[in-house]
């Protein structure tokens, strides 16, 4: 069993909890800031930032983890997007962070889950989400579709992810219009860069805004997939280890036009 297969089990399980506790709840009808039009009004590569206190594959990230600072940090260094990661028992996140962040700034946010039911998706429009993740590894098509159109009903964008070729199979006659490249690969946690360069073209081509996910620390990385032609980048670990996120946030700032 691989750790996918464990956190989406560990998922499953905590549905229909959920569910009890949000079903009769109304999700206001609130105007969110717009994750994708933030990812194309930039004239830098977007840079979304990530608030992650530990993963599976590092262990714990951030000793004196300060969800509210880092964000704050975020938004001072004007990064495009936020990604806050709500899965409490691999990442040691939560909704009550999603939460705390959507009240402290304004820069929209991504929920970053293991999303396999629309209760998860209504929570993240419940506790400020501008964006959900999909990832395409754990979905059938017709999943893919269905959480799609929950995530619209909401108001909320999303983005899906992909780390091959059969993913993109899957998914590339669905218009998704925000697609993540994630380099790393959730079953073996094995990370290399060569994911995005391998796909970038493909997903490209059908007109999708692309994103490089995971694995990137050094402008030369940062380099190698805005050449490749990537519209932005998700960071996690090199931001949460930094002693600056403000110089970390400038070496990692490109011009759109690096873009082939
Ligand atoms: O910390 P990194 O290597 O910069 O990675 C960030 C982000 O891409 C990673 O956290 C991630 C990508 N896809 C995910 C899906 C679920 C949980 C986490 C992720």
């Amino acid at each position: 069993m691989t750790i996918l297969t464990k956190i989406v089990e560990d998922k499953a399980k905590r549905i229909p909890e959920w569910k009890e506790k949000y079903e009769d709840l109304e999700v206001p009808n609130v105007k969110r800031a717009s994750f994708i039009a933030a990812i194309k009004k930039s004239s830098d590569l977007a840079i979304i930032a990530e608030i992650k206190k530990a993963s599976p594959s590092k262990g714990v990230l951030s000793e004196n983890f300060a969800p509210l600072k880092i964000a704050e940090a975020y938004e001072a260094s004007q990064v495009t997007c936020i990604s806050v990661l709500t899965d409490e028992a691999f990442f040691q996140g939560g909704f009550p962070i999603l939460d705390a962040v959507s009240d402290k700034v304004a820069t929209p946010l991504l929920c970053k889950d293991f999303i396999i039911d629309p209760i998860q998706i209504k929570m993240a429009a419940l506790h400020g989400a501008s964006c959900i993740l999909l990832i395409a590894a754990i979905l059938e098509k017709e999943e893919l579709v269905q959480l799609k159109n929950v995530a619209d009903k909401y108001g909320l964008d999303t983005l899906v992810e992909i780390h091959n070729e059969d993913e993109w199979e899957k998914i590339k006659d669905l218009s998704f219009p925000l697609v993540g490249i994630n380099n790393r690969n959730l079953h073996t946690f094995e990370v290399s860069l060569t994911t995005t360069l391998e796909l970038v073209d493909a997903v490209k081509y059908s007109g999708a805004l692309v994103i490089s996910e995971s694995g990137i620390f050094t402008r030369s990385d940062v380099e190698l997939v805005a050449k490749a032609g990537v519209d932005g980048l998700l960071v996690g670990e090199a931001f949460m280890k930094t002693d600056s996120v403000a110089t970390l946030k400038e070496e990692f700032s490109v011009r759109k036009e690096l873009r082939v």
